[in-house]
């Protein structure tokens, strides 16, 4: 048997203009686990509503931080394969769940090369339906439908993990020399409520509130804000960040539904009159950095801050493809590789 991975991130517009990116969001927007309404009342609210005029405004925000060479989230993506192929044993192909290269593209890639066992890695930190449930369900549909030579072993979120924590806590730590902030604000990209939810395997434990993520329970396998709320927790540990000097937010909701709170841009914009000028901001629940990171908060963000009194704004980017977080990954690929190698001798 030949042991091949699949990594696997979100994915972007062909390129930043409406033309391709009123495709992108069609797909992205009418996933039933993004909008997870009817199919008819999804169409009526996406094709109806939203891509009337949100093509456009979208496109001009991914032209701000559009590279040469493609997407930031794609091309940092392929750095980060590129950097752990070279340290491992079985191949490795990249694929967005939404967009190019498919998830159908790369397990082809890998089934060309006459693998059958495939690691299927989520490029997400934390649980949530709209990010690593719909890739694990694509993927199962196409492996039934085309692949069904293949078995897939899942890389579950890892947002408690002993080398991420350490990883990401070494990252923040030199994008933080030389800048004495007031305050470090962990940012998570938002989810309705509803998907918390949605997601609890109990059926009624998470009541968003202030008490729930922090009590153990079985839900918090698949819990979104609970995963949240222990990457900050240990990060914070790792780093010995005082009480009062971090906090943490939700950002990108989209209109309509209730999503996490607080809003990251509604705390940013009252930080200056509570005295926080110099402010740094991390966003975990990106590998890669993205629009939501490039524009939504080293631009936009940046901007409402020093428009509200702010002073010095710091947006410390992603894990990309860092040297230590490549050599994890690398890691537990190959201790996947070599595990079943034994299991199967
Ligand atoms: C952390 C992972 C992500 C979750 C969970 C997630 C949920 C989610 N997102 C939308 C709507 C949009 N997200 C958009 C961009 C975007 N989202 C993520 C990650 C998660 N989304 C990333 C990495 C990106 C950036 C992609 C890039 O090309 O750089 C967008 C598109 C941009 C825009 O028009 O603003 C939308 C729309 C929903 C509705 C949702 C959960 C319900
Ligand atoms: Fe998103
Ligand atoms: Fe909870």
């Amino acid at each position: 048997m030949k042991k091949g991975v699949l990594l696997v991130n979100l994915g972007s517009p062909e390129s930043p203009t409406p033309k391709d990116v009123k495709p992108y969001l069609d797909e992205f927007l009418m996933d039933k686990y993004v909008i997870d309404v009817p199919f008819l009342l999804r169409a009526l609210l996406v094709r109806g509503i939203i891509l009337q005029t949100r093509p456009k405004k979208s496109a001009a925000a991914y032209a701000k931080i559009w590279w040469d060479e493609g997407s930031p989230l794609i091309v940092l993506s392929k750095r980060l394969q590129e950097k752990i192929q070279k340290q491992v044993s079985v191949p490795v192909e990249l694929a967005m769940r939404y967009g190019n290269p498919s998830i159908e593209n790369g397990l082809q890639k890998l089934s060309d090369q006459g693998i059958t066992e495939v690691l299927l890695f989520p490029l997400y930190p934390q649980h949530a339906m709209a990010s690593t449930e719909t890739i694990l369900v694509l993927a199962e549909k196409l492996r039934k439908e085309k692949f069904p030579h293949m078995s897939f072993t899942i890389i579950p979120a890892f947002y408690n993990q002993k080398d991420y924590i350490r990883d990401l806590s070494n990252s923040i730590k030199r994008h933080l020399e030389g800048f004495e902030y007031d305050h470090l604000l962990f940012s998570y990209h938002g989810i309705p409520e509803r998907h918390i939810r949605k997601t609890d395997i109990t059926k009624s434990h998470c009541k968003i509130d202030g008490s729930c993520c922090n009590t153990p329970s079985p839900a918090h396998e698949f819990c979104y804000r609970h995963q949240c709320y222990e990457t900050t927790k240990q990060v914070v540990e790792f780093l010995g960040i005082e009480e009062g000097k971090y906090s943490q937010t939700f950002q990108s909701r989209l209109a309509g539904d209730k999503w996490l709170t607080p809003y990251t841009d509604v705390e940013i914009n009252k930080m200056p009159e509570k005295g926080i000028k110099k402010l740094a901001v991390v966003t975990p629940a990106f590998v890669s950095d993205c629009l939501e990171t490039l524009e939504e908060i080293a631009m936009e963000a940046n901007h409402q801050f020093k428009e509200h009194g702010g002073e010095e704004f710091l947006a410390i980017p992603c894990l990309n493809d860092d040297d230590d977080w490549a050599k994890t990954l690398s890691r537990w690929v190959d201790q996947w590789a070599f595990q079943n190698q034994e299991q199967t001798v």
